[in-house]
C-alpha cells in the first residue's frame, strides 16, 4: 500500500469512527483541506491541496536519536538568543512535544511543564497546564512541539500563557510547514521548514 493509500485509509477509518475533519487533521498532522481531499478523492474530482505528511517515527521511537534532535532544537534556540535573558521553564505540548521538552529541560537543568491543548479535551474544549509538572506563572518559557501545521495549537498556548502571567520567550519545533517567523509575536525556531516547490 502506498503512503497516500495509507493516509486515505487512516482518514476514512477515523471518519467512520465519528471524528470530524478537524479532528482527523489534528490526528494526522495535515490541513483540514487535505483531509477533505483524502475523504472525497475520486468523488469530487478536485486537485490535491498542497500539503505534506511528516513521518518522523524513526527519530521519535529511538531515545538516542530523540536526544540528538532535542539538542539540536536547544542549540538552534540558544544560537539566536546569546544576548537575551534566558528561560527557566520548558513547556512540552502533549503528546509529541513532551519527550522533546523533557530532554531539552534535562540538558539545561530547567523546569518542565506540560500543556494539554484544547483539542485533546473534547468536553471542555479548553487547554490546560498539567498540575503534575512545573507551574508556568511568573516564568520565562520555551514552548516545544514537533511541528507547525496551521499554527492553531501554538497560538492557543501563547494566549494561554499570557492570560496566566507567564512569558513565552520562544517556540522550538522540528518542522514548520507554514514557514512562520513568529506566532502572536513569539519568535519561532524551527530546524526544518517544509515547502513545496510545485
Ligand atoms: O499547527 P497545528 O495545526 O495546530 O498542528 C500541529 C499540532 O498537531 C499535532 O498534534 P496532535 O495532537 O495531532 O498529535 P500528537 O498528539 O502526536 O502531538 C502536532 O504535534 C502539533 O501539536
Amino acid at each position: 500500500m502506498s503512503s497516500l493509500e495509507e493516509l486515505m485509509t487512516k482518514a476514512k477509518d477515523l471518519h467512520s469512527e465519528g471524528h470530524s475533519s478537524g479532528q482527523i487533521a489534528d490526528e494526522l498532522s495535515l490541513s483540514v483541506d487535505t483531509v477533505t481531499w483524502l475523504l472525497t478523492q475520486g468523488k469530487a474530482g478536485i486537485a490535491a491541496p498542497k500539503d505534506v505528511h511528516i513521518d518522523w517515527t524513526t527519530v521519535s521511537s529511538n531515545s538516542t536519536l530523540l536526544g540528538g534532535i532535542s539538542s539540536m532544537m536547544l542549540a538552534n534556540f540558544e544560537a539566536a538568543n546569546e544576548e537575551e535573558e534566558g528561560i527557566d521553564t520548558v513547556i512540552g505540548i502533549s503528546v509529541s512535544g513532551v519527550p522533546l521538552a523533557t530532554m531539552i529541560a534535562a540538558e539545561d537543568g530547567l523546569n518542565l511543564a506540560i500543556y494539554h491543548p484544547s483539542k485533546h479535551n473534547p468536553e471542555g474544549k479548553i487547554g490546560s497546564i498539567s498540575g503534575n509538572f512545573s507551574k508556568v506563572s511568573q516564568r520565562r518559557c520555551l514552548i516545544v512541539d514537533d511541528c507547525i501545521t496551521t499554527g492553531n495549537t501554538l497560538t492557543e498556548i501563547v494566549n494561554y500563557l499570557r492570560r496566566h502571567k507567564s512569558t513565552p520567550v520562544g517556540i522550538c519545533v522540528i518542522f514548520d510547514k507554514r514557514g512562520v517567523r513568529e506566532i502572536e509575536g513569539v519568535p519561532v525556531y524551527s530546524l526544518f521548514t517544509i515547502k513545496r516547490i510545485d
